[in-house]
């Protein structure tokens, strides 16, 4: 059993009593669940499920969700390379789905990093509408700008911003808007010990005052009639249902919709809070002892109040000659043109979601595709170009298969011998689908396969 702060157990079995909080600690006597979500832009479940290395039971609360086994090791399968999964909690991904993006949507995501549920809100938006994907910490947005790529999303803006300077950018903006604040942590204990050592009951407090901060600027982005989602990986009333409580005192014109209680998801806790009022167990919380996953609180809210007007303003496409280099690196290696808003940030291109607001005066870390990089009279492509588009898209590829080491040797960063007279860019496939560029020329494929993304050993 993991050794757990004596002020959290008291407190826990205080507000459970003791029959619960027995069953409560009791999961702590066993493994974390584990689990791993397809990513529907790029596979169906099926292949995964079909695949002998793979042995899931699908997670009842998500659609695309299943548990693995512990010997499966899917973050060393190719296919994680080539971003058909995302290694994400189980609890974690009810979180996505209470926020039901739809096509279209404009959708915020204010503490994404490593972007769990960004790349599930992603896959449900299916590359339309537009998702703003913001980290404040700029070492976790780079990690979250490399999950936005793997998993091949073409619509995202990741942005490494405070909510304030947010706020100011897109007031009245967002149909939809998740906030999965930074939180004490006591529902990871298992997934991850350290949060152990932070947690006091000094830090449950400064989480709730920083998460209250960072609610009441969703609250500017948020359209009328905009759905904002609050979720935490804790158990402690005063980061959850007192959260929601004093939120909702601040701001009548918001309403608490309700979460269907299925599959072992319970009803949020009013004698938990001051008020008592029972609109409060329309929240949901995910315990360990109820269900097959650790612990989550989420709230969904309803603003019908006026939202702060904003002027649009679109970012703006290059001239057609300024790409002159990459429509005829396009020609000689896809298979069709590509259409949309390019954007140059230096020498790097993007191509830009339709519909893309203006964000010149933001820090961003990824906007929409980044196609490559214009060089001295060339141009050389992105790794996130091989992993948008699938493998019919090009027009050279080389079919890799799991039961062939060459995989392995590509995410080594080797060169690999071709049988064939292949020129040219090219796309290096695993069973289908793109896992980056190589280069062919004279009976060998030169790597690109990023440096900081290749295997250091074979295991
Ligand atoms: C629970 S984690 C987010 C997990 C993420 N949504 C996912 O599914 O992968 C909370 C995030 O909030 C960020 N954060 C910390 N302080 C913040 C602040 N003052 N404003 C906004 N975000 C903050 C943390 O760096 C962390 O990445």
């Amino acid at each position: 059993m993991l050794s757990l702060p004596e002020a959290f157990k008291n407190k826990l079995t205080e507000l459970m009593g003791q029959d619960e909080a027995g069953a409560f600690f009791e999961t702590y006597n066993h493994h974390k669940a584990l689990g791993l979500r397809v990513n529907n832009l790029k596979a169906d479940s099926d292949l995964l499920t079909t695949r002998p290395e793979f042995h899931l039971e699908p997670v009842p609360f998500c659609s695309t969700g299943f548990y693995y086994d512990n010997a499966d090791m899917p973050g060393k399968h190719p296919f994680h390379q080539a971003g058909l999964y995302y290694i994400q909690e189980p609890s974690a991904m009810f979180v996505a789905e209470t926020v039901d993006a739809q096509r279209g949507d404009r959708v915020l995501d204010l503490c994404a990093a490593p972007g769990g549920k960004s790349t599930q809100i992603a896959a449900s938006l299916n590359g339309s509408g537009l998702l703003v994907s913001n980290e404040i910490f700029p070492k976790r947005a780079k990690a979250l700008s490399e999950n936005i790529e793997r998993m091949g999303i073409s619509n995202a803006l990741v942005t490494n911003e405070t909510p304030e300077r947010l706020a100011n950018y897109f007031p009245g903006y967002f149909d939809k808007i998740l906030v999965d604040a930074p939180c004490s942590g006591e529902g990871m204990f298992r997934k991850d010990p350290e949060a152990i050592e932070y947690w006091s009951p000094e830090h449950v407090r400064e989480c709730a005052r920083l998460q209250a901060q960072i609610l009441e600027q969703a609250y500017l982005m948020l359209k009328s009639e905009g759905i904002l989602v609050y979720s935490t990986c804790t158990f402690s009333p005063e980061e959850d249902e007192r959260m929601i409580e004093s939120f909702l005192e601040k701001h009548p014109d918001l309403e608490l919709l309700p979460i269907e209680k299925k599959f072992g998801i319970e009803k949020g806790r009013p004698e938990w809070t001051e008020s008592n009022d029972p609109e409060l167990s329309k929240t949901a919380r995910l315990w360990p002892h109820r269900l097959h996953g650790e612990g989550h609180f989420v709230a969904k809210l309803c603003k019908h109040g006026e939202a702060p007007s904003h002027k649009e303003k679109f970012a703006n496409s290059a001239k057609e000659t300024m790409l002159k280099d990459f429509r005829q690196f396009e020609k000689q290696t896809l298979r069709e043109k590509l259409n949309g808003i390019f954007f140059y940030a230096g020498s790097q291109l993007f191509l830009l979601p339709d519909g893309c607001p203006d964000f010149s005066k933001l820090k961003v870390v990824r906007a929409g595709i980044h196609l490559g990089e214009q060089k001295k009279n060339r141009f050389e492509p992105n790794h996130a170009l091989a992993l948008a588009l699938p493998a019919e898209a090009f027009q050279n590829t080389l079919p890799l298969h799991i039961d062939d080491n060459q995989w392995e040797r590509y995410l080594h960063g080797e060169t690999l011998p071709l049988e064939s007279g292949l020129k040219g860019w090219t796309a290096v496939t695993i069973e289908g689908f793109p896992l980056g560029w190589g280069k062919a020329a004279g009976g060998i494929l030169k790597n690109f396969y990023p440096k900081g993304l290749r295997r250091r050993g074979l295991n």
